[in-house]
């Protein structure tokens, strides 16, 4: 799927959090790296409208995140740097039907979609545990699982592995490796992007580099020594 960025701009007041921006992304594994509050969040959240550009547009395969917003919104899940905060429902497999829900599907077919996504995952086992007590690894496939279950194009997961022990890390790393669904990843964790088909580089609101994973890493790397 296309997304595309016309001089996309986002003003937070006098603040400009993103400078004009002019981008396509085609690629099925896209990161994005750069300091605390060089603009990457709200980057990714103009992608499913939560953030609406101060000027400019974007496009996710051809749908205007202001003129076509729900269709544009269902095009993209997104995964919160806090998952457990995304999750609505007490018990994890009633979070993932919750999804389904007002898409005129009867219960038996709501149940089993839920099914299918949990055993995707390997968290069959949880499905009647409390949210709020799952690990963290745990949470992580739980939020993909409920956000996924709904069929987005595009999935987007804003700093995934943060908060991870290293066996979680190399278990959501495994897990985005295996999506079929296109991905953007942003992440402080560099071992995750490696492997990435393109990696985007902001810097104080501008993307500062565009390259393969290891030109943009040392480029970041580059900036951050600065
Ligand atoms: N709702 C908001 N209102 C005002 N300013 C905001 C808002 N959201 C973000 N900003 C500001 O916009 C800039 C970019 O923030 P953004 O969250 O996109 O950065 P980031 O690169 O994702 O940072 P981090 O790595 O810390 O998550 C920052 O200066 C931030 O303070």
């Amino acid at each position: 799927m296309d997304i595309v960025f016309t001089a996309a701009t986002v003003a937070y007041g006098a603040r400009i959090a993103l400078q004009p921006l002019t981008l396509t992304l085609s690629e099925r594994r896209i990161g994005v790296v750069g300091l605390n509050g060089s603009g990457k969040t709200t980057m990714a959240r103009l992608i499913n409208g939560l953030v609406k550009p101060t000027a400019g547009t974007v496009t996710v395969d051809g749908l205007d995140t202001v003129a076509d917003e729900a269709a544009a919104r269902g095009k993209t899940g997104f995964i919160f740097q806090n998952p457990q905060h995304q999750m609505i429902l007490p018990i994890l497999a009633e979070d993932i039907a919750f999804g389904l829900k007002n898409r005129k599907l009867s219960k038996a077919e709501i149940a089993g979609k839920t099914d299918a996504i949990l055993s995707r995952f390997g968290i069959s086992h949880l499905a009647r545990r409390r949210v709020h007590e799952l690990s963290g690894g745990e949470t992580q496939l739980g939020a993909i699982a409920s956000v996924l279950v709904t069929g987005p194009d595009l999935l987007i997961l804003d700093e995934p592995t943060n908060q991870l022990d290293l066996k979680n890390r190399g278990l959501i790393e495994r897990t985005i490796a295996g999506l079929p669904e296109q991905v953007l990843v942003i992440s402080h964790d560099l071992a995750l992007l490696e492997d990435f088909d393109r990696v985007l580089v902001f810097h104080e609101g501008r993307l500062a580099a565009d390259d393969t994973p290891s030109n943009a890493i040392a480029a970041y790397r580059n900036l951050a020594s600065c």
